[in-house]
């Protein structure tokens, strides 16, 4: 049983804070590393998996540095998000390789059992070149598994597979962690991390945001005020008629619309179509403003 623990964990790129006094510790099963683009979850795992320094603040596993540790490494499996992989070379050949560089004692045995891990043994006479994205990934998967790791991490493990590839790997990922081995994948989709992460750690711009199963994160989600763009045929009565409703927590008129925030989204919706039709006054436009992903863990990150 294996736990990566992160102490006050920094790292800046010149002017550029990736990530920003991370604490956390990434235990048994599965955890997933949520956030947007950008929000230094790479950066992160390259942290736990000693690849990267630390700017400040440190990383362990079980006690011991990872950073430049060769015993270490022996430990973590990593599949990193970058696509470019040895081309020419066949897939078989390119894990007896990394079998080597391991120095494991029978080098062979351990390429072929982690090509039938990842289904891969049949294509693996092909050259690397010759694959779709998924089986590439496929690949990246059983090097980081040759050397049987206690701990998996995985860098957007799910980007271009198919969904028939997404189940082979959700399950594949769900047996290491019964064997007790500490596994953490990072993606961008919450639905995604639902199906498969018992633990979610939530990253938005290099700073941890949120931490909890899926159920904690979604109520945390779904209770931000919500925006809405509203034009009607008087904006001006619309907008007294709503405060007085009580419904929104504020409204304001801008650029020719009305723009309402609720954190009532439920009453709202019933009560705006109402308020119109008792006032006599004509709805144009009721859209959500500010829904996307970003806005949502920024809320997170703000509360
Ligand atoms: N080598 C680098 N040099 C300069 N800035 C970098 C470098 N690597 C990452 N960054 C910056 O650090 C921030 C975090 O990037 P990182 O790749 O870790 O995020 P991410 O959550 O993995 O995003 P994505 O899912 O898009 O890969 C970004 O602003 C990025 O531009």
């Amino acid at each position: 049983m294996s736990a990566i623990v992160l102490d006050k964990v920094s790292r800046w790129y010149g002017n550029v804070v990736a990530v920003n006094d991370v604490s956390m510790t990434i235990g048994p099963g599965i955890t997933g590393l949520l956030g947007p683009n950008g929000a230094g979850k790479s950066t992160l795992i390259a942290m736990m998996g000693g690849f990267l320094a630390p700017s400040a603040g440190s990383v362990t596993l079980d006690g011991t540095g990872v950073w430049k540790s060769p015993a270490i490494y022996q430990r973590i499996g990593i599949v990193p998000e970058a696509e470019a992989m040895y081309d020419m070379v066949t897939g078989a050949q390119f894990l007896l390789a990394n079998a080597r560089l391991h120095g494991l004692p029978d080098a062979g045995a351990a390429a072929r059992r982690a090509l039938e891990l990842v289904d891969m043994v049949e294509p693996s006479t092909r050259p690397i070149a010759t694959y779709s994205k998924g089986m590439k990934q496929r690949i990246k998967m059983a090097t980081a598994l040759v050397h049987d790791p206690e701990v998996l991490l995985l860098d957007e493990p799910f980007n271009g597979m198919d969904p028939r590839q997404r189940l082979h790997l959700m399950d594949l990922l769900r047996g290491l962690a019964a064997e007790g081995r500490t596994v953490l994948f990072s993606s961008h989709i919450l639905e995604e991390v639902e199906q498969l992460a018992s633990t979610i750690e939530v990253l938005v711009s290099g700073r941890h945001a949120a931490s909890g199963d899926f159920r904690r994160i979604r109520r945390l989600m779904t209770q931000r005020p919500l925006q809405y763009t509203v034009s009607s045929s008087d904006d001006r009565r619309l907008a007294a008629a709503l405060v007085a409703d009580g419904s929104v927590d504020g409204v304001t008129l801008a650029d020719g619309a009305l723009a309402v925030q609720t954190s009532q989204d439920g009453r709202f919706v019933l009560a705006l179509p109402r308020l119109a039709r008792d006032a006599g006054i004509r709805l144009l436009e009721v859209s959500p403003t500010d829904e996307s992903l970003e806005s949502v863990f920024s809320y997170l990150v703000a509360r």
